[in-house]
């Protein structure tokens, strides 16, 4: 394993922030960066020489702030709070009395050998003082763990009400203006009112200890005693490293490190349908892997850690151990594996259908979704044919089970009930990675894998990743391209870089050059949700450029588009369904059902109706009613917006 800190530099702040003037507190501010492992570590320290006037002044100012937090804790309990701080007392003199007990233990012990008559009333009386002291002792140490959760829990709530209080009371645009933003936390309250506690404690604790050591060493007439049981907590002071008096900021520099906390949360439940049918598992796999190697040499516990221990590899092993775990696990899946791959190679005419897309037939299905608890099913009886080759579009209401009925189309449920074929097999029958890779799913979720733009676009065909000019072209047609041409990075842009990031000493502080820093790096880079989507449309894009696409399914993806965004989308996957078979989930369906060669209108889990636009029109039923709901409430808007006098149509 390679040393901790691999380099060090020190900067002062003029490289990329404005130095600040010479009267600004922050003046003889320099600030360090440190390699520590995969985390940069900045450490801002003054190059002012130490002035006890200074620091004396520091602690004037202080002192009412301390004196308004304690109180404002003490009035919420007055008990409680004495209770606290008396056992706390109690537990920073515990060690002198101890110490002071143990000493008249073997002073009487020894008083007994040297006379050479054993003092017994006296030993065991010594002895039990000190049991009971040892009893007392162990019992305040529990009783100060109760009373310290409930006076945590009485004072982060207090000051959580406090600052929802402060939130609440911002208005629109000063809480969008990033400088005004409250990120301080209920429990930097607490902290704080430990912090000065501790160091009040510790000054007794010493004080007390040091009036033990001092009357044993008058007792040995030795003060060479008395300055050895000094030296070491002297030396410590002095010499220990320690970053908890300085502004700190650390957050994880390392590419790889931040990529591979990426694809372990792309692991996770939240991605599960895009991972599945993006069949992104190999390759996170894969890309963690060759992260994980590569970071094999390299320390990932955080620098923080290393400022209140010196290296040991057991905090490495266990959060390498809870990374990995999850991913190792060999859970058995519900949906089982086929044997045969897709397309199916089953005769001449077969193959000539599978290169016109993917065929349906659906025969008596039934859906309900595992552990749900409602009493109906999400999806009851249908019965359906989907040609290879056509365009189908799902109508219905809301809940109605259209895209209940698109995943189970993509296998990713099975039926409860029924069965599916595809291209004349059972669905169950194929190898599930070959159906997959013959399926593209553009979903109404607009969620982004926490990656560059770029990236995003590339998992689309994890084999074309690498292949810039399809990422473009992907782009280009999802809608994505000119918006992401316009960011300063372009298609290098992580919306929310996920750096990890920790400071000490900071909070609130927003004049400080660190503070400053710190926002920096952590700026986000904000898209509107139109945009995500055009995004995520460029991935099913990038995917339909693998050439092996039969079956693409579109799942209400233009919810936050404009009308313009929408049709452009629809016009260029209705331009790419050479040898695919597309189906449509949507609400607004006035442009697609003219395209459609099969319409599918659901209700309550149900088909209620089927047949091209003219057919269906006709019955008179649910379809022509949304359908007329939708071009009545059109030429409304038409009426409107038309020039007195002029004609509107439908
Ligand atoms: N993950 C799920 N777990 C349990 N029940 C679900 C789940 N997803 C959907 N449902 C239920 O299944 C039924 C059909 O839902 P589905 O999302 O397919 O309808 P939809 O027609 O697509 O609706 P919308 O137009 O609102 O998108 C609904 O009753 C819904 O509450």
């Amino acid at each position: 394993m390679t040393s901790i800190s691999e380099k060090h530099n020190s900067q002062t702040l003029g490289s990329d922030n404005p130095p600040p003037k010479e009267d600004s507190p922050y003046s003889n501010v320099v600030i360090t960066e440190e390699q520590v492992g995969v985390y940069k570590l900045l450490i801002a320290s003054s190059t002012a020489p130490f002035s006890i006037k200074k620091t004396f002044e520091e602690v004037k100012n202080a002192i009412p702030l301390f004196q308004k937090l304690f109180l404002e804790i003490y009035e919420l309990d007055p008990w409680l709070f004495a209770l606290f701080v008396g056992s706390r007392l109690w537990g920073s003199v515990e060690d002198a009395m101890m110490m002071q007990l143990s000493s008249n233990l073997l002073r009487t012990i020894e008083a007994g050998f040297v006379s050479g008559r054993p003092l017994v009333s006296e030993i065991v009386w010594a002895l039990l003082t000190r049991a009971l002291s040892t009893a007392i002792v162990a019992h305040f140490g529990w009783y100060n763990g109760q009373l310290y959760t409930r006076l945590q829990k009485l004072v982060t709530t207090h000051f959580e009400i406090r600052l929802m209080k402060a939130k609440l009371n911002l208005d629109v645009p000063t809480s969008l203006d990033a400088t005004s933003t409250i990120d301080v936390s209920s429990y930097a309250a607490w902290t704080s009112f430990q912090a000065v506690l501790e160091y009040i404690m510790s000054l007794v604790t010493a004080f007390s200890q040091v009036i033990v050591i001092y009357n044993a060493a008058k007792a040995s007439g030795s003060p060479a005693f008395f300055l050895t049981c000094l030296a070491r907590p002297i030396f410590t002071q002095l010499v220990a490293r320690s970053i908890w008096d300085k502004v700190c900021y650390a957050y994880a520099s390392n590419a790889d490190y931040v990529k591979m906390r990426a694809l372990a949360t792309l692991a996770s439940g939240d991605y599960r349908e895009d991972v599945l049918s993006g069949e992104l598992g190999d390759w996170i796999i894969k890309e963690y892997s060759k992260c994980r190697d590569s970071l094999s040499e390299i320390v990932e516990s955080h620098p923080f850690f290393h400022a209140f221990q010196e290296k040991t590899s057991v905090y490495d092993i266990i959060s390498l151990l809870l990374g990995d775990l999850p991913m190792a696990s060999n859970i058995e899946n519900v949906i089982v594996d086929g044997t045969i791959a897709y397309p199916p190679c089953f005769g001449e005419k077969r193959k000539r259908e599978a290169q016109r897309g993917m065929s349906f037939e659906i025969r008596n299905m039934s859906f309900k979704y595992p552990g749900s608890k409602k009493t109906t099913n999400a999806l009851q009886n249908i019965d359906l044919s989907i040609k290879a080759g056509s365009v189908v579009v799902i109508v219905g209401s809301n809940g109605s089970g259209k895209s209940t009925l698109l995943r189970l189309l993509c296998r990713l449920f099975d039926p409860s009930e029924g069965e599916v074929l595809i291209d004349g097999h059972f669905a169950s029958s194929y190898k599930l990675d070959s159906l997959r890779q013959a399926t593209t799913l553009l979903s109404q979720e607009n969620r982004l894998y926490p990656l560059s733009l770029g990236q995003n676009i590339a998992l689309g065909c994890v084999a074309n990743a690498d292949n810039d000019e399809l990422v473009k072209d992907a782009a280009e047609k999802g809608g994505a391209a000119s918006f992401i041409k316009k960011l300063d990075k372009g298609f290098a842009t992580v919306l929310d870089p996920k750096l990890y990031p920790s400071c000490v000493n900071l909070y609130g502080d927003k004049e400080h050059p660190l503070y400053k820093k710190m926002k920096a790096l952590e700026k986000k880079v904000e898209i509107s949700g139109g945009e995500k989507q055009r995004v995520v449309a460029a991935r099913s894009f990038m995917r339909m450029n693998s050439g092996r696409i039969h079956f693409v399914a579109v799942d209400e993806p233009s919810s936050a588009l404009d009308a313009e965004g929408e049709q452009d989308l629809f016009n260029r996957l209705l331009e790419a369904r050479e040898g695919k078979t597309i189906v449509f989930v949507t609400h607004r369906f006035g442009y697609l059902t003219r395209h459609a060669d099969l319409i599918v209108c659901m209700k309550d889990g149900a088909v209620l109706e089927t047949g091209n636009h003219d057919q269906i029109m006709r019955k008179d039923g649910e379809y022509a009613k949304l359908y007329n709901i939708q071009a009545r409430a059109f030429a409304e808007d038409e009426a409107l917006s038309a020039p007195p006098g002029s004609k509107t149509s439908l």
